[in-house]
């Protein structure tokens, strides 16, 4: 260009730039090449002419068309089809009054104000509603997709519409606009969400593959996705969606694959995402939306109903729950051909267009007629049917006055309905040991763990990870102030970073505890969402980003410091060790000589557990920390071999093998949120036995109180017992059986002789006798112990507390405790029956296979 400008003159140049053959106009007055430039000279001295600003009050901006696409441009130079029109632009008049051939429906927007090329209603785009501009997705103005047009029609003639209104303009949060409008009067009612069908919300490009948001139906393309919708906490929601319920039309996409999310992320990621999608409490049916007899539940209702045996799946919003077809009525509510069946079996006349009323304790009558006809649940037949069923069974509560309950689950004998499960509640404060007895039982007598189970408990494992990691990144901070601290007081620099001279790039002090900056951050962000609460929301999406940051944490070399202090750290449980430290094999030796060995021992821990190929172990399973995610409810059924050595005795009759099995639901619950009047127990109240169980070794262990968290740290035994009273205290559990668990019989074996009993205020009375009979000081302590809860127990309810011992990593202690259960059982309906076995308060302290069992230190 530099020759050009040399010496040529204007036309020489004008002919470069010009297609070769184009004539050069004449230089006449007219012809302007100028190019805009800012002036910046001095002020002039007239007014400069100005353009009156055009109106905006009705438009948010000018809809624009969508640039010219490459394929348009082909056809209408082929022929095929004729050259695009712009819309012209619309003023603001409420209605235009269209007939055919007026313009297509919705001028739309674009965020290139460079090409005003109309809308081509191209083969390319064509789809039912292709005319729809986009829109905001978080909008909910009214749009009309356009009624569709034959296969033969030329490609712009679109079926135009009557009327078109402009009063839908809106702005979305991109900075999109789009103009929403009625189609015709037939459409105008139509509420639907505005949907920008083949355009990301996001980049406004057009893309064929897009994912929707279940919230505001934004659709992002796949260069877009993982921006717009961040690690899906919840699924596939726009980040700014995420905790708000989803659109009911979305309901049955719940969990259901997505093609585009598996070609971008892991198989593993994408069961995650979906997971979290289907499960996650912000995507659930809210109690409001389901209507019970035309009226809607209320939560604990809804709570009720979803804590039975079998819930009820797929319910959708507003469906109708009595689902009955038969005319015969019940209450109000149309039955179905099962319970139609039922009644039948239990004898009762029902006619079509039978209306009848139940009390709650099985009485019928007609409604209006005062007669009652009977009671529906009378014969155990029924009561099996409808256990076949899955209908209901009235409480034994409810079955009249208590005093006389006709069927009680105490006072039918167990042979009678042999089909009944046994629900026994395992309940116990945090760390107490209820998840490992749970998973021990499952290990013991439930069915394998299922694909689903474990991918749970790894999600449950790898969660943990971060905690205790970030446990070890808060006793960093400590560290390093506390060493911080020591350099200044002393001037001291023993402990300052070798070979550096003790500070930073930014002249920061720096002690063998200190981290980078970026280590810094990702400690400081896992901190933050730890201390939120918030783990559970971020992981595993987020954390996965994270991965690589944990890889570099844990080699170094501040962690490792860290780490050699572990007793110091309180909250690390005793099981963060066992998964901090595991050497996986094969291991790549040559990658990790420059660092020590425990700091590799953490980085292969951290690698292996966090990674998506961690397969967790029998042993990984039991050791990690909770049953579920979050730690919710958990339940299993089993049956137990009945002919145990305690159960022989009362196994003279032959026939007893020849009956199915006794089948138990083992209920876990976590016992956070457990407090006087508290409502949820009462789900509870047909349970059989209520497991209690308590870890020994807590005695001398101080915890902050299960409720309120400013108060000072408390005895952890104290706790425990706290919460035993509140429990016991339960009006549901008025007439269950209790049997206490004292758990962690291993560590309280180990403490006791360093640590006296009477670290606990409740305990200090203990006064262990001379160990001349070769009783160790843990039997006695233990035993002591048994007998301050059995006088508890019975000073609050004048029953006798059933107590068990166990080490619940040893799978044989878990076993005796649920045989010692069963024959707990046995002896209460026996009891029942008026067949006393055992009225002594004390001899029920300890299994019969205990050694201590005679040995009271009373
Ligand atoms: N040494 C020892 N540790 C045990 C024993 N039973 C459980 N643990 C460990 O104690 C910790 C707490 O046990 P969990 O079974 O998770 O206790 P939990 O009752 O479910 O407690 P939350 O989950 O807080 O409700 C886990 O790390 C267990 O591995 C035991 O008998 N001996
Ligand atoms: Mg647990």
């Amino acid at each position: 260009m530099a020759e050009t400008l040399e010496g040529k003159t204007w036309e020489e140049m004008l002919k470069q730039i010009l297609p070769p053959g184009t004539s050069i106009p004449d230089a006449s007055a007219n012809l302007d090449y100028s190019i805009a430039i800012e002036y910046d000279g001095p002020p002039v001295g007239y007014e400069l002419p100005t353009v009156d600003p055009v109106s905006m009050s009705c438009f948010t901006s000018i809809p624009t068309a969508d640039p010219f696409s490459d394929s348009q441009s082909q056809l209408v130079a082929n022929g095929a089809g004729p050259p695009p029109v712009m819309d012209p632009i619309r003023l603001p008049i409420s209605r235009i009054a269209g007939c055919a051939g007026s313009p297509p429906l919705s001028p739309r927007g674009s965020r290139s104000s460079e090409s005003v090329v109309s809308v081509l209603q191209n083969q390319e785009f064509s789809d039912a509603s292709h005319s729809q501009s986009p829109g905001s997705p978080h909008s909910s103005a009214t749009v009309q997709s356009s009624p569709g047009r034959q296969p033969n029609q030329p490609a712009n003639e679109v079926k135009r519409v009557s009327v078109v209104t402009f009063e839908n303009v809106q702005k979305s949060d991109n900075n999109e606009f789009y103009v929403g409008g009625s189609a015709s009067p037939q459409y105008v009612a139509v509420s639907k969400k505005e949907k920008r069908k083949r355009v990301c919300y996001r980049c406004g490009k057009r893309k064929w593959e897009r994912e929707s948001c279940l919230v505001c139906s934004a659709r992002y393309c796949s260069n877009c996705v993982l921006r717009a919708m961040g690690s899906m906490p919840e699924g596939r929601k726009c980040v700014q969606c995420i905790g708000q319920p989803i659109d009911e039309s979305n309901r049955s996409k719940l969990g259901k694959s997505s093609r585009m999310l598996s070609r971008l992320l892991s198989p593993l990621e994408v069961r995650q995402i979906l997971k979290a999608e289907k499960e996650c409490p912000a995507n659930q049916l809210r109690p409001e939306q389901l209507v019970v007899n035309g009226f809607p539940l209320r939560p604990e209702e809804m709570a009720e109903l979803f804590s039975c045996t079998l819930p009820p799946q797929k319910l959708k919003p507003g469906s109708n729950a009595s689902n009955g077809n038969t005319q015969v009525y019940i209450n109000g509510r149309e039955i179905t051909k099962t319970e139609l069946r039922v009644l039948k079996l239990a004898n009762v006349q029902c006619p079509r267009d039978t209306h009848f009323w139940v009390y709650e304790d099985g009485r019928y009558e007609e409604e209006g007629q005062n007669n009652i006809k009977g009671r529906i649940w009378e014969s155990a037949l029924t009561r099996l049917a409808c256990s076949l069923f899955s209908l209901p069974v009235p409480h034994a509560a409810s079955t009249g006055p208590r005093d006389e309950a006709p069927y009680s689950a105490r006072t039918v004998p167990e042979y009678l309905e042999p089909k009944r499960i046994q629900k026994l509640l395992l309940i116990g404060p945090p760390a107490s040991g209820t998840s490992t007895i749970f998973k021990q039982a499952k290990f013991l007598y439930g069915s394998k763990f299922s694909q689903e189970e474990l991918e749970n408990l790894k999600l449950m494992i790898q969660s943990n990870m971060y905690k205790y990691l970030s446990i070890l990144l808060e006793g960093r901070e400590r560290f390093e102030e506390e060493a911080l601290s020591n350099i200044c007081e002393n001037g001291s620099v023993e402990r300052h970073t070798e070979g550096g001279d003790g500070n930073d790039d930014n002249g920061r002090a720096l002690s063998v505890y200190s981290i980078s900056g970026r280590l810094k951050q990702f400690s400081n962000w896992l901190l933050d969402i730890i201390a939120m609460g918030d783990l559970d929301a971020f992981f595993p999406a987020a954390t996965r980003e994270y991965a690589p940051l944990v890889d570099e944490m844990w080699k170094d070399s501040a962690i490792q410091e860290t780490y050699k202090r572990r007793n110091e750290l309180h909250f690390l449980p005793d099981v963060a060790e066992y998964f901090l430290s595991r050497v996986p094999s094969p291991t790549p030796l040559n990658l990790f000589l420059s660092i020590s060995a425990s700091a590799r021992n953490l980085f292969f821990a951290a690698i292996e557990v966090s990674g998506n190929e961690y397969e967790p172990s029998e042993k990984d399973i039991l050791y990690a920390e909770g049953v579920t995610q979050g730690n919710g409810l958990a339940f299993i059924e089993f049956s137990l071999d009945d002919r145990s050595l305690l159960a022989e005795p009362y196994n003279d009759n032959p026939d007893i093998h020849s009956q199915p099995l006794t089948r138990y639901q083992l209920i876990r619950v976590s016992a956070k949120g457990m407090n006087e009047g508290c409502k949820w127990v009462e789900m509870f109240e047909d349970v059989r036995a209520v497991i209690f169980c308590i870890a020994l070794s807590d005695y001398d262990q101080f915890g902050p109180p299960v409720h309120g968290n400013n108060k000072p740290l408390l005895n952890r035994m104290m706790q425990s017992k706290e919460l035993f009273e509140t429990t016991i205290r339960q009006p549901c559990f008025r007439d269950t059986p209790f049997v206490l668990v004292l758990n962690k019989y291993d560590l309280f074996e180990e403490k006791i002789n360093r640590a006296p009993l009477s670290n606990c205020d409740w305990l200090s009375d203990f006064c262990p006798l001379k160990t001349s009979h070769n009783q160790s000081l843990a039997h006695q302590a233990y035993y002591y112990i048994a007998m301050k809860f059995k006088d508890l127990y019975f000073s609050l309810t004048k029953h006798k507390l059933f107590v068990a011992q166990a080490r619940a990593w040893d799978r044989l202690t878990v076993d005796e405790c649920f045989k010692y259960i069963r024959e707990v059982l046995r002896w209460e309906d026996e009891k029942d029956e008026n067949y006393v076995v055992d009225d002594s308060f004390y001899s029920t302290t300890d299994l019969s296979s205990s050694p201590f069992i005679r040995q009271s230190n009373e």
